[in-house]
């Protein structure tokens, strides 16, 4: 059991096929001083990553949207987490995601509900945006939370943007999600005591 007040590990496990979403995944590891851990294009993790995941108290789930859903990478470390769930390793900590499409809807959500399905495989705990929507007429595409999800975070890219034109709301939008994360994995120091 972990003692109140330590220092929340969190991890933030990411595929990204171009480079968008490891904009994204980058800003969300700020905000939440979290360790990057990236699923390559093999769909492969080093082992010193599965450590960290076993460690975590928090762990942020990240992928683009690909027709509908996660990349195929972010699919096979899913399956290969299957170890993990046989020996409920991963019980009781804090989970959470964040995706990115060209569209604005794209069905983004399909991939968020399955990063919630996996992450109540492994008994975990969803922790969402906590984000009120910027949806008034005044609002702006780069105001925090223009896309307007709750479950997750969501980013917005067009498909002929650069890496460095991924929008700056989306970008501060998961910087602050990644904030609210730490704050809420501070919140709840014992909720993992599987954790190391
Ligand atoms: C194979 C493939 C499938 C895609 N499917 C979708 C989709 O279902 N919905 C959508 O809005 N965009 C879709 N896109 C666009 C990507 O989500 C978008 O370009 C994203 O920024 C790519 O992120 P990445 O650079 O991290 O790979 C798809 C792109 C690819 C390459």
């Amino acid at each position: 059991m972990k003692a109140e007040n330590t220092t929340p590990s969190i991890v933030v496990v990411y595929h990204s096929g171009y480079g968008h979403t490891q904009r994204l995944a980058q800003a969300v590891a700020q905000g939440a001083q979290a360790a990057l851990l990236a699923i390559d294009a093999q769909g492969t993790l080093p082992e010193s990553a599965w450590m960290q995941l076993d460690a975590a108290d928090l762990i942020v789930l990240g992928s683009p949207t690909y027709m509908g859903s996660a990349s195929w990478q972010f699919k096979k470390f899913a399956d290969d987490s299957s170890a993990a769930w046989m020996a409920q390793k991963w019980k009781d900590k804090l989970f959470a995601g964040f995706t990115n499409s060209g569209s604005m809807s794209g069905d983004k959500l399909s991939t968020l509900q399955f990063f919630m399905t996996f992450a109540m495989q492994h008994s975990g705990l969803w922790v969402g945006t906590g984000m009120m929507p910027s949806n008034t007429k005044a609002a702006l595409r780069n105001d925090l939370n223009y896309v307007g999800s709750s479950s997750g975070a969501m980013a917005t890219t067009p498909v002929d943007a650069g890496v460095d034109e991924v929008l700056e709301g989306d970008i501060e939008t998961a910087r602050r999600f990644g904030e609210r994360l730490r704050d809420v994995a501070q919140r709840c120091p014992n909720a993992s005591p599987h954790a190391a």
